[in-house]
């Protein structure tokens, strides 16, 4: 069994998928990803094929050789993959997560379908327990993110349900700005990791007693959160509120610009040094090659880089 009794804690970088000028996988621009985040931005865990990976653009194919490269290149580097099986077909999640096991992956998570959604609490738990149950011997999250998913159920009453259900079931990445929610799962569910999933907000979160977080952000900005969340950790609370804002003043600027999920990759890019390529559409980068300068402006100004 992969990670059996250890917790998921710290920062995750949600991958980007490496793409050719096509939009075709690029499987060979994952091992110099991999050194990026272990090296520079001190990443050891990843969350790949998820949002950030464009999970839901991939066909189940390409998802697979993209596990099996991620785990490949991270073997002996990271401490944990995961790998996000969520599709709107129940049978290609299942085939995905059993292909994870298979290859080696620390643990599975998926959101649930969100063309046809679940009716109530219990089919979405039904849900879930078909999804684990062909990966039985992998630590399973779900993966709430109802601003994308439209599924908006309280999660803390989820996990009550799951508790019972699922035995493979460890916790939550919770891509919600319900702190309450989230607080609600950490105080009632101790034994569930809950990492929390939306960047610009993390140092509430932690203060709620998040274990971890996810986000497209660690891929460029890790370290920097690595300090914020060592800065919480040792109680200086204004050294990590100084950090928090510069990183929430730099995505307000990204967000002014219209800019989401393509042009973050195109940051990344940018960032790393690592041509990543373009997003799939129906994403399409508004980045112009002017705006490369402003980034690095803006992100110098704030001490991010
Ligand atoms: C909607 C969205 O993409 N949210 C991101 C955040 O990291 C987000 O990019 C960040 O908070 C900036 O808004 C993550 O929650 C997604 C994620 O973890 C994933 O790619 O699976």
């Amino acid at each position: 069994m992969a990670f059996a009794g250890k917790r998921l804690k710290g920062l995750i970088a949600a991958t980007f998928t490496p793409m050719t000028s096509n939009s075709d996988i690029n499987l060979a621009a994952i091992e110099q990803y991999v050194d990026y985040l272990v090296q520079k931005q001190h990443i050891r865990n990843i969350f790949v094929n998820g949002t950030t990976g464009e999970g839901m653009s991939l066909s189940v194919h390409e998802r697979k050789s993209l596990a099996e490269e991620w785990v490949k290149q991270a073997r002996g580097k990271m401490n944990n993959v995961i790998v996000h099986v969520g599709c709107l077909s129940l049978s290609d999640s299942k085939d995905l997560a059993a292909h994870a096991a298979s290859c080696g992956a620390d643990a599975i998570s998926t959101v649930c379908p969100s063309f046809l959604k679940p009716s109530s609490l219990d089919a979405l738990v039904l849900y879930l327990k078909e999804v684990a149950s062909a990966a039985p011997s992998l630590p399973f999250y779900y993966y709430h993110i109802p601003r994308l998913t439209g599924i908006t159920y309280q999660i803390y009453e989820l996990l009550g349900k799951v508790k019972k259900n699922i035995p493979s079931f460890r916790g939550v990445k919770f891509s919600d700005v319900n702190l309450m929610d989230f607080s609600l799962c950490v105080s009632e569910y101790k034994e569930f990791d809950c990492l929390y999933g939306v960047d610009e907000q993390l140092l509430g979160a932690l203060a709620f007693g998040a274990h971890g977080a996810v986000g497209s952000t660690y891929n460029y900005l890790g370290k920097k959160n690595g300090d914020m969340m060592a800065a919480f950790e040792e109680g200086n609370l204004l050294k990590a509120r100084k950090i928090q804002c510069s990183l929430q003043e730099f995505l307000i600027f990204v967000f002014d610009m219209g800019w989401g999920l393509a042009e973050f990759k195109d940051i990344m890019s940018q960032v790393s040094g690592i041509p990543l390529g373009p997003s799939r559409l129906p994403l399409y980068s508004s980045m112009k090659f002017d705006h490369h300068d402003n980034i690095k402006t803006k992100m110098l100004k704030l001490d991010l880089i």
